[in-house]
């Protein structure tokens, strides 16, 4: 499961879901001086980013000025780490507009991947029962980035991927935004806010694409940018 082959992104896959990743710090053997920390570049600010507003319905969005290639790690999507059990559908939990799920109580992959360290019985047991019942979000509403500014789209130009830095716990958690196309300049910067989201805001969601998400009426309800 574990490998060091590079990953390609593309608009066909779901990197959320397939990949995570794990950067270098003080704990590491470079004693975090590593060149090749996958949490280098979005922390560099390399791109010029913009906040704009769309319309009414869509309200700001954000874009760059200059062209993204894919595959670039922009920007890390900044939030406190929350632990919610909530009907995402039916929540009314005020930071749902914004908050980015990170943990899937169903995520085999997550827990997978605490089998296969060589971490203690206790800490693995620990962490697994951390992820278990409770979902874990990354909410930015407090403390926050440009990337909770991001509108959604079906057929979204950028990715959410995990990578954990220091150990595997929900709080070592980071989300980093990367390119799935090239973005070129004054191209809104669009994500997918994933099923639950899209079913939650289906009656005002537009991002002007063809894709069907899991659920009925979905193209009827994405009407053009504009
Ligand atoms: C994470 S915020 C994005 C920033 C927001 N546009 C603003 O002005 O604060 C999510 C909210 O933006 C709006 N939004 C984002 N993408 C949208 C889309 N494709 N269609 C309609 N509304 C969208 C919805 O109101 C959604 O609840």
């Amino acid at each position: 499961m574990t490998s060091f082959e590079p990953i390609h992104f593309t608009s066909t896959d779901i990197h959320f879901y397939q990949h995570m990743g794990f950067a270098c710090s003080e704990l590491c053997g470079c004693e975090g001086k590593c060149t090749n920390s996958v949490l280098m570049i979005p922390n560099k600010r390399l791109f010029p980013i913009e906040m704009f507003r769309s319309n009414e319905k869509l309200g700001f969005g954000v874009r760059s000025s200059v062209l993204i290639p894919a595959g670039t790690p922009v920007t890390e999507f900044v939030g406190e780490i929350i632990g919610e059990q909530i009907d995402i559908e039916n929540t009314n939990w005020n930071n749902i507009e914004y908050a980015y799920q990170v943990t899937y109580v169903k995520d085999d992959v997550l827990k997978q991947l605490v089998d296969q360290t060589n971490f203690s019985k206790n800490y693995k047991g620990l962490l697994k029962d951390l992820y278990a019942n409770i979902s874990y979000y990354l909410d930015p509403t407090v403390c926050g980035n440009y990337a909770r500014m991001a509108s959604h789209s079906c057929a979204a130009n950028m990715d959410l991927v995990r990578i954990f830095q220091k150990s595997l716990s929900p709080a070592h958690i980071h989300l980093v935004m990367v390119a799935v196309t090239d973005i070129f300049p004054g191209t809104p910067i669009t994500i997918d806010y994933g099923n639950d989201n899209a079913t939650r805001l289906k009656n005002k969601f537009e991002c002007g694409t063809q894709h069907i998400l899991n659920f009925q009426d979905t193209t009827k309800n994405c009407p053009t940018w504009n």
